[in-house]
């Protein structure tokens, strides 16, 4: 039998954003209903607000608790939720506060509850601001700590961006560029790799290569220039090769991280370990800023959201590109099919 296309949540992320405006276009001009039974849940007023900064008119089929997506009759109308969060009138476009921030929580774990209890398959989020949610009482260095804290998770996760066929993985996140150094572990390493490499293989990759960066320019060149390479990185590299894989020598490195990239844009690697955030996205986002998406690794529900954030800047104005968000859909699509029981 035909497994029934699974639940995919989208939520309109920071009230001040692009969000709202991003899954209005995204509804408008993708064919979303062919790939998932989408639930938008959150506030009306700022879902109407999207449509009409997108100047588009989405039809959608009010349901009244995440219980219901499943049962609905016409799961070709994206379903619509409406949970009150903020009003408008406490929201400025393009401006941080506290509130929006606090939205962005209660809509998140209210989808989070929802995937638990089976309702629904994964979840979608738009651009988030993670200076609002922390104004908002978010304790954590990102949304991703506050997912995992939620959810119970207490083996390795991190971001995984994506660009197509080319993945990264993170040993260090939303954290001060001066405190990197500090989250280098041997272990951190072997597990942001494991992680990274079950991700791949899950996701089809039949015969993945992962390549390790290096941390200090040109690799510290021989413990001249900084020795993380020799003490710390070379031995989690090494650790890794000695394990039994499924699969033909998956690890390599590590490698300068400036010239790494272009080995992985070339097809010799499809995953890069990067040592810190900016490390890995100044390049994914330069290789198709339109294109990346975060998957939010390690945790048992899956989660995506395009790479790009909430574009104060350009809130509002209808300028905004749908189309990392309409990747991060897809994958979230994906996934949510094949984790379902
Ligand atoms: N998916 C998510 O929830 C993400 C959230 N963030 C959060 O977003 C906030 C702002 O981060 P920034 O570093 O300023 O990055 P940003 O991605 O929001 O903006 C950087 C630049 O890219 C442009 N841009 C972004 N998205 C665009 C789109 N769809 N179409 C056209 N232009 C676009 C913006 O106008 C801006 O000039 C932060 O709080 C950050 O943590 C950042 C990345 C991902
Ligand atoms: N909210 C997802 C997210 O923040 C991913 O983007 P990045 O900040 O890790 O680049």
């Amino acid at each position: 039998m035909q497994k029934a296309l699974p639940v995919v949540v989208l939520t309109l992320g920071d009230p001040a954003g692009i969000g709202p405006e991003l899954i209005a276009r995204l509804l408008a001009q993708h064919p979303v209903s062919t790939l998932a039974n989408v639930v938008i849940a959150g506030d009306r007023w700022l879902w109407e607000q999207g449509q009409r900064i997108a100047q588009v008119s989405v039809p959608t089929a009010d349901i009244d608790s995440f219980e219901a997506v499943r049962q609905r009759p016409n799961q070709q109308l994206p379903a619509f939720l409406s949970i009150q969060s903020i009003e408008p009138s406490n929201v400025t476009i393009g401006q941080v506060s506290a509130l929006n921030g606090q939205s962005v929580l209660k809509i998140l774990d209210a989808c989070m509850d929802a995937t638990l209890a089976g309702h629904v398959d994964a979840i979608c989020f738009a651009p988030l601001n993670k200076q609002a949610m922390k104004m908002g009482g978010m304790k954590h260095e990102d949304e991703l700590h506050h997912f995992a804290e939620y959810l119970g998770v207490t083996g390795y996760f991190c971001e995984f961006n994506t660009l197509g066929n080319l993945w990264t993985s993170r040993i260090s996140s939303h954290v001060p560029l001066k405190d990197v150094a500090q989250y280098l572990s041997k272990e951190r390493i072997e597990q942001a790799s494991e992680l990274i490499y079950k991700a791949l293989l899950a996701s089809g990759f039949e015969q993945p290569k992962i390549a390790i960066a290096a941390f200090n320019p040109h690799g510290g060149d021989g413990g001249s220039c900084g020795r993380e390479e020799i003490d710390i990185i070379a031995p989690a590299v090494a650790a890794l090769q000695a394990k039994n894989w499924p699969t033909e020598a998956p690890f390599h490195g590590p490698f300068p991280a400036d010239t790494i990239f272009l080995k992985a844009q070339a097809g010799e690697y499809q995953a890069i370990v990067t040592m810190y955030h900016d490390q890995g996205q100044i390049a994914i986002k330069l290789l198709g800023f339109s294109r990346g998406v975060t998957v939010q690794g390690g945790l048992p529900i899956p989660i995506t959201t395009p790479a790009h954030g909430t574009a104060y800047d350009i809130a509002g104005k209808g300028r905004a590109s749908v189309e990392a968000t309409w990747q991060a859909f897809q994958i979230a699509a994906r996934m949510g099919q094949s984790w379902r029981p």
